[in-house]
């Protein structure tokens, strides 16, 4: 695409935005009375018009019905996580029987962790992406403990090439084949939260399976973002909280995909819960764990609805925009229109102030562009939000900028790039 810098241009590419009205359908939060030029969805989406009244919903049918609400009403509670499992499944390329939403993220990857990490005197390594979100590393070093085993020989971390900030795909493939004899599990990020890197999930589910080993990924920054094709990939399984793309709210319930392929695996261990139970006969309270076909089998606890519906909320309106690929075609526009912008920054002042980490190739990022402010980073990035610019900071120097295709506007990126140029002469 032909981009310009300027304003004009901006507001010409809203206007012909087939998604343009899908804006109106948030809570934009506001500065100095207006709309803020919110960049963050990365973190934490924004809130649907609709939520408050999905939830008075449920409130409703709490007040009404109580305990019968399980049973009863129009979207009875045991079930309610069905009506938006289809959804979710889409977003993600599965089945819908391969999906469903429990718990918080670093939970299911606990939880999976148990049925997929099994390592014994072979098999034991867990390969994962240098960098990746922290809670993931606690997560693995603490199952690579909880077996018996030292992290420092068990989990191998890939980091980039010296002088380079992400990773090659040649590189992954090339150590999980190294690593062939000893691996267990390869777990990485469907897009690293820090660079903002899009892995090749087909590639590596396709070498991890060649090395005998388990593929698994964290989506956290993927779900809702970019294409995902998990069932035809063949991945064993994935998760990812829903509070960022999918705007299910603060701490919003998390997603779990199980390949088919494991539905009948009665190696699998499983930290089983009543929720997980066959449904024909939850209510039987038999003894002995007889699960439910699929990946709603890995379900431990009664659903929380309040937070189901937020999502809900959110799903619809999914839904109503046609899935992702059309949204995807925005955020390829939207995010270009913000590095072109970037870069014209750059050009101006003769100098990589503002370098971009994410690759420059769409196919490998989405949304999101990570940012290195080589001047006065933290007083730039407060600039822009003394400005009424919300992106985030990660420490040591990166503010990350995601413009989300649901609710972000070409203008607000080039109000965002103007505020960063200005913040230069200001700071
Ligand atoms: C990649 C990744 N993993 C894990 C988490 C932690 O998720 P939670 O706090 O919902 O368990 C996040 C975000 O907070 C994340 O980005
Ligand atoms: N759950 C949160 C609670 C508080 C503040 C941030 C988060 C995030 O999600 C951060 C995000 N995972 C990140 O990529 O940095």
């Amino acid at each position: 695409m032909n981009y310009q810098n300027d304003l004009a241009f901006a507001r010409r590419q809203d206007e012909q935005d087939s998604l343009k009205n899908f804006r109106s359908r948030f809570l934009i939060p506001q500065h100095n009375g207006e709309d803020a030029v919110y960049l963050c969805g990365n973190s934490l989406g924004l809130q649907p018009v609709s939520a408050q009244q999905y939830l008075a919903d449920q409130l409703n049918t709490w007040k009404n019905l109580a305990v019968e609400g399980w049973f009863q009403g129009d979207d009875p509670w045991l079930d309610y996580h069905k009506s938006i499992t289809g959804s979710i499944a889409g977003l993600v390329g599965a089945q819908e029987n391969e999906v469903t939403i429990m718990n918080s993220l670093t939970v299911n990857l606990h939880l999976l962790m148990v049925s997929f990490y099994k390592p014994d005197n072979k098999r034991f390594k867990i390969l994962m992406e240098g960098g990746a979100f922290p809670s993931d590393q606690y997560a693995m070093e603490s199952q690579v403990r909880f077996h018996g085993l030292d992290p420092k020989d068990t989990i191998i971390e890939i980091f980039p090439r010296d002088g380079e900030v992400t990773l090659r795909t040649e590189d992954i493939l090339k150590t999980i084949d190294e690593n062939k004899e000893e691996l267990a599990l390869v777990l990485f990020g469907g897009i690293n939260y820090y660079t903002g890197q899009f892995f090749d999930l087909k590639a590596i589910t396709d070498a991890t399976h060649a090395a005998g080993a388990y593929a698994g990924f964290d989506l956290a920054h993927a779900a809702g973002n970019v294409p995902l094709q998990l069932h035809d990939w063949g991945a064993d399984f994935a998760c990812w909280c829903s509070y960022k793309y999918m705007n299910s709210g603060p701490g919003g319930i998390s997603g779990i995909f199980v390949h088919e392929k494991h539905f009948a695996d009665k190696e699998l261990n499983r930290f089983a819960g009543w929720w997980g139970y066959r449904r024909d006969k939850q209510f039987l309270m038999a003894p002995g764990f007889d699960p439910e076909v699929g990946a709603a089998g890995w379900q431990i606890s009664t659903s929380p609805i309040p937070l189901l519906a937020l999502f809900k909320a959110s799903m619809a309106i999914f839904d109503d925009a046609g899935g992702l690929d059309t949204l995807r075609q925005k955020s390829i526009h939207l995010t270009g229109y913000l590095e072109f912008l970037i870069q014209g920054i750059n050009k101006e002042q003769g100098e990589v102030i503002y370098k971009i980490i994410t690759p420059a190739d769409p196919v490998a990022r989405g949304c999101q562009l990570s940012v290195v402010c080589k001047r006065n980073a933290k007083a730039i990035f407060n600039y822009l939000a003394q400005n009424g610019v919300i992106g985030d900071w990660r420490e040591p120097d990166v503010i990350r900028l995601s413009p989300v295709p649901l609710y972000n506007t070409f203008e607000d990126v080039y109000q965002a790039a103007r505020l960063m140029a200005d913040a230069l002469k200001a700071v």
